[in-house]
Order: C-alpha cells, then sequence, then structure tokens
C-alpha cells in the first residue's frame, strides 16, 4: 500500500512535558485520515512537525515514500503539504486574490499579473467546488467564505496533502456541512487529507481511518466503517463517555437575571440586540438557540459591561445594572466563559497562575493590604488545575503554551470557582474534547443545582438540548420563542431559528 505520509516513531519535547512519545501516523492516498486525541495529546504538535513548524527529537518522516527532513513551512509546502489553520492567517484588506498569490506572485514584465492570478483561482474553485469571488476583500465575507479562501492558498501553491486543524469549531452548521462536501471533493480528486477534530459525527460521516493518540502516545488506528463514536470516544479518552449529561427536574427560583426590551448596537453602530426580553431564574439552566450572528454576542457583551446599551434594562437580583463598568458587573456576581478566549478569557502571556486570579487579585486572601500573596495565587491555581484537570506542566507555563482546550478548562475553573450567581457560558465547550464536554456540563449542572442561574449560548444544538432546562431562541434580536428543553427537539428549534413561528405547546416565561 501506497502511503503519501509516513510520521514514524516521532518524539517530540517541551519543557516539561513529552508532547508526542514514539508516535506513528500513516495516511494513505486519497484518504481522510482523523486524527483523534484529547485536549493536549499532542496531536497540533505532530502537525506542526510535518509542517516544518517544529523539528521532533526523534522519528523519520517520509513523503511518497521519500525520507525527508522538514525544516520549515516552505520546505513543506514545496514537498505538497499544505495546512489550514483553527486561526486563519489572512490579510483582511486584501482581496481574496491577493491573499492567495501572497508570497507566489505571478509576474508579467516584472508586474504581478492579478488577471492571470484570479482566472487560475477561479479554476481552482470550480474544480474543487470552493465558491469564492476572488475580487471580494476578506473583511467582507464570511468566516465560511474565509476558510475556502485559505483551502485555495493551499491548492494555488500545489499542495496535495491538506491539513485541516478543527476547521468547524469557527463554522456555523451550513457552512460545516459545505465543508465536508469540498473535503470529499478533494480527495475524489486525488489530494489527501488529515483532519484533526473533536467531533465524532463528523469523523463517522468523512473520514475512511482515524488515529488516536492519548496522552502524547498512539494508542492506534481504526477503520472508520467498522467503528461507533462510542468505540471512538473510549479509545480516546480510555474510560467509558456519557454523551447524555444525567440531571434531575429543574427547581427554579427567584428572578436573577431579568432582561426588557433591551436595545444594543454592533460594531458598525447597526441595531443588533432590537427589544429583546429574557429571564433567567435561580436554579435554572437557559440555551440561548440561534444561527450565529443574530445578536448573540452583543446580549453578552450588554449583560458583562462589554457594550453599551442604547435603551431598555438588565437587571442582576432586583438591581438595574444597566451601563455598569464590567468590574462591577463581576463583583455584583457574574461569571463570564467568553466565546473568544483568547480575547476576553486570558492573558496569553501571564502565567496560568496569574490567569485564575484575573478578578480576584486585588482582594482577600489573595492581597492583604494592597500586596498580592504569590503563595495564595499559586495555591489556588494548583488546586484548580487539579480540580478541572487543566493539562499544564505547572502553574507557573505562559497560557499560551496550553493547548486550545487546555486553555479553555482553566477559564472554565476561574470563572465557576467564584461561584457567580449568574454564569454566563457561551460557546463553553467549543474546541473541548468528549471527555472534557461531559465534565464540563456536569459543571453547569452542579452549579444550577446550588441554585445559581446559569445562560448558555451555544450554537450546537446537542449541546442546547442536552443541558439547558429551557430554550430561548434568538432571531434578529429577539427571543422569537421559549420553549421546555424537554418537550422541544431540533426540528422545532431549527424552525423557529429561521424565523418561523412558535407552535401551540410552546409556554412562555420570558
Ligand atoms: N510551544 C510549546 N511550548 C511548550 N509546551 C507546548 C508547546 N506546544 C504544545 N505544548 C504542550 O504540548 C502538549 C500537546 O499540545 P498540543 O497543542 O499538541 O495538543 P492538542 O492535542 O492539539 O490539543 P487541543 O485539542 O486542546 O488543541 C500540551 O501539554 C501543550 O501544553
Amino acid at each position: 500500500m501506497e502511503y503519501v505520509i509516513e510520521m514514524n516513531h516521532i518524539t517530540k519535547v517541551f519543557p516539561g512535558i513529552k508532547a508526542n512519545d514514539d508516535i506513528t501516523l500513516q495516511v494513505k492516498k486519497g484518504e481522510i485520515h482523523a486524527l483523534l486525541g484529547e485536549n493536549g495529546a499532542g496531536k497540533s504538535t505532530l502537525m506542526n512537525i510535518l509542517f516544518g513548524l517544529y523539528q521532533p527529537e526523534e522519528g523519520e518522516i517520509k513523503i511518497k515514500g521519500q525520507a525527508v527532513k522538514i525544516t520549515s513551512p516552505n520546505v513543506a509546502n514545496d514537498l505538497g503539504i499544505g495546512m489550514v489553520h483553527q486561526h486563519f492567517m489572512l490579510v483582511h484588506n486584501f482581496t481574496v486574490t491577493e491573499n492567495i498569490i501572497l508570497g507566489n506572485e505571478p509576474k508579467k514584465g516584472g508586474k504581478i499579473n492579478i488577471e492571470d492570478a484570479a482566472a487560475e483561482i477561479k479554476k481552482l474553485s470550480e474544480q474543487y467546488g470552493l465558491a469564492v469571488d476572488p475580487y471580494a476583500k476578506i473583511e467582507d465575507i464570511s468566516v465560511g467564505m474565509q476558510q475556502r479562501v485559505e483551502i485555495l492558498k493551499t491548492l494555488y501553491r500545489g499542495a496535495e496533502i491538506l491539513i485541516f486543524d478543527e476547521p468547524t469549531a469557527v463554522l456555523t452548521p451550513q457552512e460545516i456541512h459545505e465543508l465536508m462536501n469540498i473535503m470529499k471533493r478533494l480527495v475524489q480528486e486525488g489530494k489527501s487529507i488529515v483532519l484533526i477534530t473533536h467531533k465524532l459525527k463528523e469523523i463517522m460521516e468523512v473520514c475512511d481511518r482515524c488515529t488516536i493518540i492519548r496522552k502524547g502516545k498512539g494508542i492506534g488506528t481504526v477503520e472508520i466503517q467498522n467503528s461507533s463514536e462510542q468505540e471512538l470516544a473510549e479509545l480516546m479518552v480510555g474510560r467509558e463517555v456519557n454523551f447524555k449529561t444525567e440531571k434531575s427536574d429543574a427547581q427554579p427560583q427567584q428572578d436573577v437575571l431579568k432582561i426588557s426590551n433591551l436595545v444594543v448596537h454592533d460594531a458598525r453602530n447597526l441595531p443588533a440586540v432590537k427589544g429583546l426580553d429574557l429571564t433567567v431564574r435561580a436554579g435554572e439552566i437557559v440555551g440561548v438557540a440561534g444561527v450565529d450572528g443574530n445578536g448573540q454576542s452583543e446580549l453578552i457583551e450588554a449583560i458583562t459591561g462589554l457594550r453599551k446599551v442604547e435603551s431598555g434594562s438588565i437587571t442582576l437580583n432586583q438591581k438595574d445594572v444597566t451601563n455598569w463598568p464590567t468590574r462591577r458587573i463581576t463583583e455584583e456576581g457574574v461569571g463570564h466563559i467568553p466565546q473568544d478566549r483568547h480575547k476576553h478569557g486570558l492573558v496569553l502571556d501571564f502565567s496560568i497562575g496569574d490567569n485564575m486570579v484575573l478578578q480576584t487579585y486585588y482582594k482577600e486572601p489573595i492581597s492583604r493590604n494592597g500586596i498580592l500573596n504569590f503563595g495564595k495565587v499559586y495555591e489556588k491555581a494548583k488546586a484548580l488545575i487539579e480540580q478541572f484537570d487543566v493539562r499544564t506542566p505547572s502553574e507557573h507555563t505562559p497560557a499560551r503554551a496550553l493547548s486550545g482546550g487546555n486553555q479553555q478548562k482553566a477559564i472554565i475553573a476561574r470563572e465557576v470557582d467564584r461561584n457567580p450567581d449568574l454564569l454566563i457560558a457561551a460557546q463553553p465547550t467549543r474546541g473541548l474534547d468528549v471527555g472534557a464536554i461531559e465534565f464540563i456540563h456536569k459543571k453547569l449542572v452542579e452549579q444550577r443545582d446550588k441554585g445559581k442561574a446559569v445562560l448558555l449560548l451555544s450554537l450546537e444544538l446537542d449541546e442546547i438540548l442536552n443541558v439547558s432546562d429551557r430554550i430561548a431562541v434568538i432571531y434578529e434580536g429577539r427571543i422569537v420563542g421559549i420553549v421546555n428543553a424537554k418537550e422541544t427537539n431540533e426540528q422545532e428549534l431549527g424552525l423557529l431559528m429561521a424565523g418561523g413561528t412558535q407552535g401551540e405547546k410552546v409556554e412562555n416565561h420570558a
């Protein structure tokens, strides 16, 4: 059998951790090969080695049977390896074409020839079903289209092997569906794909084989047609995983959050939240379901004091907190697991310990008489790392060096530990592995059972249905329906999310 990629017995050590410990990955030509593992298992490290960003301490790499040394991404490109990163690397005020040819410009008489490039891009986009407008500016196109530009960039450079690093984490369900079709088309046309994803459904849908790694070690490779979601989850985590969150019926009490007729503008100063009403009570989890871009981000930013409220009101425990500064809102009892963990969740250059006390560093017992007690900071951090299973060499490690999923666990640890009256969780499990998702869902339910109010925002309907007690559907900046989670299903929610009207059996608590 011809392998396009052979990574044999790869070992890579970082200070304090063996990120890859004798891992072997063999990818056949024309297959979609999944790389699966818990957060911090070492998937990105292995792919960064393949793309020339890191050098392994041990092991060999063969591309199409030839032993190679991939010393930089340029060498990887020359070997026909392309990488579609999770965080896109595009210049926002350049056009699609300008981005694709950047560093690889076709020249005619010393001048860059944009027309030729655009024609070539059009040809590639038709061949692989990657709809883009070559002359559109990146800042004006959707996230899904930006990703297609990243894919085209690799194809334009002649990639035969494409690495996708959690490509669906940032996409809407519709865009995910399109991406799955694009991947199928790419392999039909002879390309080979390595797909890093935590979503087992996606693996079952498009992949041929799957290599599993656990804590830096290779566990094995399975044929997808002979496997199941349950088996993959168990191989990855090393124990049985429960996909369904166990919980008793909610016992809701008094109103904690009450939002009335709220109007909030977006970054372009256009109305994004347009007269929204919503109540979350102590002892319940309210899920907000909706297609991305219907005012969810602006709603959370308004509640947490990150964005101005134009009109309407937000009350917390009967106190009007509309347009209060963020710190006062936090002190009033709001915890926030933000959507964008890099922008609003962590200071990446601070240690994980320092990040654990971002909102409490100036208070007792972390500080006394204005003096920070580092012993207390690290004692607290150590306890949270242990309790929330944050995989890090130590509490002194900079947040930046943690894997994406472990950064998220650190934020959740900090926010849940403060035991806020209202916990806002926005996409709390994005990028997390199934074992960690199970754990986080349990934590949300625990908060609820302690009599706290939980507001969950998620684009994953599975998550909304699994965790919430009531579900509020947001559409064009308003709550268009509130349903009991036990009495609804994906179809009904999908209809409401698309602006449909609410059926008879819907209760109304807004
Ligand atoms: N540049 C680095 N310096 C130090 N440690 C690192 C570095 N990059 C990764 N690590 C560590 O290596 C381990 C593997 O990380 P890696 O990012 O490969 O995991 P992953 O499987 O991709 O995780 P996730 O699914 O959460 O993205 C982690 O413990 C991480 O903290």
